[in-house]
């Protein structure tokens, strides 16, 4: 059998903020490689550095130390712009609270980022996207106008238009109640599957991350367990 293709590979990875007394240790040696279409769950208590280390492999904050390659970009050999230009197209990000524009439509808070990105169909490509999680006929509904299930969609339509190598979900149904919750998550699940994208999501919910084909647990600014969960690449194994 063929070895996966590693999409993320990070070794050693620290991060410190602040300088002298007021110098905080947030991620204290991280070492984690990601397969090319697997879907991993990070869980751990709050202030472990889950979102920290979301934000480090995702190109939006720099690493003290150790080295970080996402889809064959060494981004300890980036600057800024060059961080910008891997992360575009590559990277997805699903946030907990949608950020939606809210003075554009569903159909433009998707197609717009597109077009920014020279994509030349850009609405039709969105209103494919956003009919896709069952939103077409909502494409020209304002988020106001929108539940928060549904916005919720807007976003993972917005995030995956790009047809990112890596889905990044920081708790993406937190602010949902339970029901809205399982259907943002199968919907999810499903549009990463279909477009062979890696999904890292942090979330706080144990039955949630069983569903995930791996689940890495941190604690304090490391990684204290590393285990297959029951998603289809992963075997359930502890
Ligand atoms: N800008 C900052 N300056 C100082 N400390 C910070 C900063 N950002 C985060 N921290 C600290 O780093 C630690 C890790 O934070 P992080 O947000 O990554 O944890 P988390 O596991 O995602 O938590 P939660 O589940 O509550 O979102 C926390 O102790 C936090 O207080």
């Amino acid at each position: 059998m063929n070895q996966p293709h590693i999409v993320i590979e990070a070794r050693d990875v620290t991060l410190s903020l602040g300088k002298g007394s007021a110098r905080v240790d947030i991620l204290k040696g991280i070492h984690l490689d990601v397969a090319s279409g697997e879907s991993l769950a990070l869980l751990g208590p709050s202030g472990s550095g889950k979102s920290s280390l979301m934000a480090v492999l995702s190109g939006l904050e720099r690493a003290t130390g150790g080295s970080i390659r996402v889809a064959d970009a060494d981004f300890g050999a980036l600057d800024e712009d060059g961080l910008a230009l891997a992360r575009r197209g590559r990277i997805g990000i699903v946030l907990q609270a949608f950020h939606l524009l809210p003075t554009m439509t569903a159909i433009e808070n998707v197609a717009v980022p597109l077009e920014l990105d020279g994509v030349e169909d850009a609405f039709a490509r969105a209103e494919k996207e956003l009919t896709a999680v069952g939103l077409g006929h909502r494409l020209s509904h304002y988020p106001a106008q929108l539940s928060g299930g549904e916005q919720q969609r807007v976003a993972i339509a917005r995030a995956i238009a790009p047809r990112p190598a890596l889905l990044f979900a920081d708790e993406p149904t937190g602010n949902l109640d339970a029901a809205t919750g399982q259907s943002i998550m199968d919907l999810l699940f499903a549009r990463q599957r279909e477009t062979g994208a890696t999904l890292v999501m942090i979330t706080h919910d144990e039955a949630l991350s069983r569903r995930c084909d791996r689940i890495v647990t941190m604690r304090d600014g490391v990684v204290i367990s590393d285990h297959d969960g029951d998603g289809p690449n992963g075997d359930g194994r502890a």
